[in-house]
C-alpha cells in the first residue's frame, strides 16, 4: 500500500479510537458456518455477548484479535483493518481469554512487568505499579501468583491486559469459577473500565450478570446474531409475564386462554401468560381439576433468560469434540 494511503489509514485509527466495526464477518470451517455474515457496531459500552456452546462467539473474538482469518467479510478496530493492519490492531486492543497465562511461580507484580515488557511499554515499572494500583493488587504485588484467590488471580489477568493502555478490551467469560463478591469486583472493575472511554466486547453464560452490567446485548445463535439491543429492550420482545408454578403429582398439558406453555425446570413449570396475575387462578384450577396439588405459584417480569429461550430454544452445540481445536483455543498441550 502506498504510504500516503497507509497514512491515512493510522490518522483514521486516531479518530475511530475505540471502535469496532464489523462487516459482514463470516467463518467457515468446512462444510459448517461458525460465524454467519455478522454485522456489528461497537463503541465506548460494555457489549455483551450471549449464546449457547458452539454459537461461535469465541470465532468471532479470535477473529476480531487477529488470531483467526476470516473466511469473507472484515472488521475494523479502532480504524484499523484487521486483515490489512493486524499490528496496529494488536496494538490497540488486549483480550483476555478464558485460560490466560499468568504464571505462578512469579509474583503479581513480576507477572504484570513481564507484559509491559513484552508489548514494549515505556516506564514499564512505573506503569506495572500503577496498573496494580488500579485493580486493587498493590498490597500483595510482591506476593507469588501461586497464593492468589481466583478472583486476584482473574485482576491479574486483567491488569496484564491492561499494561499497554489498550482502547478495546475482549474478555471471554471474566466471572466464570469466581464467587459471588468477586463476580461482582470485577464487574465494577470493568465498569469504570468503560467510564474511562474504553469499549468492552465481553461474552458471557451469566444471564443475570449481562442484564445488570452490559449496555448492549447480542444473542448469537448457530453463528447467527438473533438480537441486539440494550438488556430493557430485549426483555420488552416478551411482553407476556413468566408465571411459575410448582406442582405435586402426575400431570397433563393445561388449557387456559392466554396462556402459553414455556417449560418444565426441576420441579417447576414455567407459562408466558398475557396477564399474569388474572392467569393464576385459571392455572390453579386447571391442575386442581386433574388432581394435581399446587404447592407455589409466582408472577414476574421476563428477565433476559426468557428472552434467550425465546430466541434460542434449549438447542445444544452437537458437533464432535475437536481435541486440535481445543488445544489451540485453550494453549493446552499434551
Ligand atoms: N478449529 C475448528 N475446526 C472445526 N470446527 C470448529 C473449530 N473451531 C470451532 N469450531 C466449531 O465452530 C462452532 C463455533 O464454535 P465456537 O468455539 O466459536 O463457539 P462458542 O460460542 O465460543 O462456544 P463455547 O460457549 O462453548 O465457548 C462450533 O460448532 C465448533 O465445534
Amino acid at each position: 500500500m502506498a504510504a500516503t494511503k497507509e497514512n491515512e489509514q493510522i490518522a483514521k485509527g486516531d479518530l475511530i479510537k475505540n471502535r469496532i466495526e464489523i462487516r459482514d464477518l463470516t467463518k467457515n470451517y468446512g462444510d459448517l458456518c461458525a460465524v454467519n455474515n455478522m454485522n456489528l457496531s461497537v463503541g465506548n459500552e460494555i457489549f455483551g455477548i450471549l449464546g449457547p456452546n458452539g454459537s461461535g462467539k469465541t470465532t468471532t473474538i479470535l477473529m476480531l484479535t487477529t488470531l483467526l482469518a476470516p473466511s469473507l467479510g472484515t472488521a475494523e478496530i479502532c480504524g484499523y483493518d484487521i486483515q490489512r493492519f493486524p499490528r496496529a490492531v494488536r496494538e490497540s486492543l488486549s483480550y483476555v481469554p478464558q485460560d490466560m497465562a499468568v504464571d505462578v511461580r512469579l509474583t503479581g507484580r513480576e507477572n504484570v512487568l513481564m507484559f509491559a515488557e513484552l508489548y514494549g511499554v515505556r516506564n514499564p515499572a512505573e506503569k506495572t505499579e500503577k496498573v496494580l494500583q488500579v485493580l486493587e493488587l498493590s498490597d500483595r504485588a510482591d506476593e507469588f501468583a501461586k497464593v492468589y484467590s481466583g478472583g486476584m488471580r482473574r485482576r491479574l489477568e486483567l491488569a496484564q491486559a491492561l499494561v499497554h493502555d489498550p482502547k478495546v478490551l475482549f474478555l471471554d467469560e471474566p466471572t466464570v469459577g469466581l464467587d459471588v463478591a468477586a463476580r461482582k469486583k470485577i464487574w465494577e472493575h470493568i465498569r469504570s473500565l468503560k467510564s474511562n472511554g474504553m469499549s468492552i466486547f465481553v461474552t458471557t453464560h451469566y444471564m443475570d450478570e449481562a442484564d445488570r452490567y452490559c449496555d448492549r446485548v447480542a444473542i448469537m445463535d448457530k453463528g447467527v446474531i438473533k438480537a441486539v439491543d440494550s438488556p430493557t429492550n430485549l426483555k420488552a420482545l416478551i411482553s407476556q409475564d413468566v408465571v411459575t408454578i410448582s406442582i405435586f403429582g402426575q400431570y397433563s398439558p393445561i388449557h387456559v386462554p392466554g396462556v402459553k406453555f414455556a417449560k418444565a425446570e426441576s420441579d417447576e413449570l414455567i407459562f408466558y401468560a398475557e396477564h399474569g396475575d388474572f392467569a393464576l387462578p385459571l392455572i390453579k384450577d386447571a391442575f386442581t381439576e386433574q388432581g394435581i396439588q399446587v404447592l407455589s405459584m409466582s408472577v414476574r417480569r421476563p428477565s433476559l433468560d426468557d428472552v434467550f429461550l425465546h430466541l434460542v430454544g434449549t438447542t445444544e452445540d452437537t458437533s464432535p469434540f475437536n481435541l486440535s481445536r481445543f488445544r489451540n483455543v485453550t494453549g493446552r498441550r499434551g
